[in-house]
């Protein structure tokens, strides 16, 4: 039996990658024909991740049924395509989800779209601290593998684990989801900071009270407090918020720059799930009655209401309250 991943960006390719580093077979499953023949050919994907000579034993495919002798699947799609990938996976794979952000239409987390599409898979979310192109160099990271099945999640860990690839297991699943959709949006928040010149104090704060957020939002929808302190909720957030290396830090930097967000996100190839979440994130919060204000000025910003000054005066400006 092989593991699969469905989706050759830049992190199901470095996952395929850590997975097959003992010359173990891996299976890929890629959108695009040219990148399946570029990681057959060439053991690359310099569409995704470049730079990277990707080990041999990865098989990549753009056929769904070549999937079916995985024995798990990781679905490493954008979080907006999770519903169709998902359909089209063999059934009865355990299936681990990767993809980092809230189903815009529905305002499901990825899990509760499996609950509708595949009510029968066993599932488990992975989810962390991670920047593809560091764990693709056998760099150590520690993620939450959440999954509300224990023996599964521990089978599920050790076959996921790798000396520089450290999962700590969870029963929280909505917990971990929730941690990796919402420092997206946070991260956007984190990058207008720098891209406006507001330096390293504002970054600090918009940290602390963004987890605030974070936290409140997920309490409400049933995680726990203590997988929002872990490694998929704060630990997510502080890589995120800390690095162009972010694709939502640079999409805001850009935004806080000046720049519109229809221009900065037109034509390109890789995602910033931030984008897509912000509004789903500030509508779920308004109906549960949870206050997100960073996530409220990310949204205007995203949609061009107002320029970055008036939207960080009017963040300054909110009542004073108690911390
Ligand atoms: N890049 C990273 O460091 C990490 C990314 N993630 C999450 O993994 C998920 C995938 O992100 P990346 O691998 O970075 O993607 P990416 O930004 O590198 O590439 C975009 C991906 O979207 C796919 N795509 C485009 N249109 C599609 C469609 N219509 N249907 C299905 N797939 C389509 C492309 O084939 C490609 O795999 C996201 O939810 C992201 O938040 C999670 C952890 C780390
Ligand atoms: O989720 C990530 C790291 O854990 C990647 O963040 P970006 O999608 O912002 O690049």
């Amino acid at each position: 039996m092989k593991a699969g991943v469905i989706g050759a960006g830049a992190w199901g390719t470095a996952l395929a990658h850590t997975l097959s580093m003992d010359g173990e077979a891996v299976r890929l499953w890629a959108l695009e024909a040219d990148v399946v023949a570029a990681i057959n050919g060439d053991h690359a994907n310099s569409a995704y991740l470049p730079g990277v000579a990707l080990n041999p034993t990865i098989i990549a495919t753009g056929v769904m049924a070549d999937m079916a002798d995985c024995d798990m699947l990781l679905i490493v799609c954008p979080a907006q395509h999770l519903r169709a990938m998902v359909a089209q996976t063999p059934a009865c794979t355990p299936l681990v989800l990767c993809s980092k952000g809230i189903e815009a239409g529905t305002g499901l987390l990825m899990s509760e779209v499996v609950a509708e599409v595949r009510p029968d898979a066993p599932l488990a979310v992975l989810s962390g601290p991670t920047f593809a192109h560091e764990v693709a160099q056998g760099l150590p990271t520690a993620i939450t593998l959440a999954c509300s099945d224990a023996d599964l999640a521990r089978t599920l860990a050790a076959r996921i684990a790798r000396p520089a690839f450290r999962p700590y297991v969870s029963d929280d699943v909505i917990g971990a989801e929730i941690g990796g959709a919402v420092k997206n949006v946070l991260a956007i928040a984190c990058g207008i900071a720098e891209g406006a010149g507001l330096g390293l104090n504002a970054r600090a704060s918009l940290i602390s009270r963004g987890f605030a957020e974070m936290t409140r939002f997920g309490l409400a929808r049933g995680a726990r407090a203590e997988t929002l302190s872990g490694l998929s909720g704060l630990g997510d957030l502080v890589l995120t918020c800390s690095s162009t290396n972010s694709r939502n830090f640079s999409l805001g930097k850009g935004l806080g720059e000046g720049r519109s967000a229809v221009d900065l996100l037109a034509n390109r190839r890789t995602v910033a799930e931030g984008a897509f979440t912000a509004p789903v994130l500030r509508d779920a919060a308004r109906s549960a009655g949870v206050e997100m204000p960073v996530a409220e000025a990310v949204c205007a910003l995203l949609e061009g209401r107002a320029p970055v000054a008036d939207i960080v005066g009017a963040l300054l400006s909110r009542p004073l309250r108690p911390e």
